[in-house]
């Protein structure tokens, strides 16, 4: 079987975006794994469908790396707007629906705006935050982020005695630039790697260090993969709404896949 696939990046996290309103997609771990593999196959973090759905301008469904569903992405949420739009899907505002609830995004040139869905519950310790953003993240801060060793302390959290038995967590590694900046790396569940950047992430974290800071909207935060903006609006304490993560996403190429009957992996 021969299928249509596209290549997205957003700020260096990347997906195969595949056309599936036909939804003839063969979903199965270990294919969509064999996909994202970075010596095997195309290689990328995660791979999303498009799926039609009544209601809504598309449907989102996105799979880590790994191969696994994953939970919100929202990097990969920007890149499956801006393929949308390159389909021709919708103009001006989608409304899409995923994993998490609905989303709503705009396009414009390079950069789109993703709204994220609202946080209630911010859990503050003495040496991390976590915020579900869509995506569990565990949010730590660190005097040089360049210097930390962000695979192995992050595999140590993801798969620790906290949060591993909850399926893990995304963990993340914040230095403040100065105010309303930051710099973020992270490791990623279900890449089980540090991604260039991941959206859900870097939005948890503004919204963290607006608390610990007393910030207000927007954030910068820069990822080894490039800028992303989060605006919020604090709805009350330790409540956000109308949060939109704002970057760039682009097509970095198209070509076809032969989905073999055995997968390689
Ligand atoms: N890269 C993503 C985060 C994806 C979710 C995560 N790996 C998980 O399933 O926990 C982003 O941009 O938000």
């Amino acid at each position: 079987m021969e299928i249509t696939f596209y290549k997205y990046q957003g700020t260096g996290n990347d997906f195969v975006m595949i056309d599936d309103r036909s939804q003839t997609f063969p979903v199965s771990k270990s294919l969509i794994a064999s996909i994202c593999h970075r010596r095997f196959g195309i290689g990328s973090d995660g791979l999303i469908l498009l799926q039609n759905a009544e209601g809504y301008d598309f449907k989102m469904v996105y799979f880590n790396a790994d191969g696994g569903e994953g939970s919100m992405c929202g990097n990969g949420g920007r890149c499956v707007a801006r393929f949308a739009s390159d389909l021709g899907l919708f103009s001006g505002m989608a409304k899409f629906i995923a994993v998490d609830g609905e989303h709503e995004a705009t396009v414009s040139n390079e950069v789109i705006e993703l709204k994220m869905t609202g946080v209630t519950d911010v859990q503050q310790y003495e040496d991390y935050d976590f915020i579900n953003t869509g995506s569990p993240h565990y949010i730590t801060y660190v005097d040089q982020v360049e210097d930390v060793d962000v695979v192995n302390i992050g595999s140590e959290i993801r798969y620790g005695s906290v949060y591993g038995p909850q399926g893990g967590t995304n963990a993340n590694f914040v230095e403040v630039i100065e105010e309303n900046h930051l710099s973020v790396r992270t490791y990623e569940r279900g890449v089980e790697d540090e991604t260039f950047s991941c959206g859900t992430g870097v939005t948890a974290c503004a919204l963290s260090a607006s608390i610990r800071n007393g910030w207000s909207s927007p954030i910068t935060v820069e990822t080894i993969g490039g800028t992303l903006e989060v605006a919020f609006a604090q709805t009350a304490e330790g409540e956000f709404g109308d949060i939109i993560l704002k970057g760039p996403a682009v097509r970095v190429f198209e070509g076809s896949l032969d989905i073999p009957s055995t997968p390689i992996l």
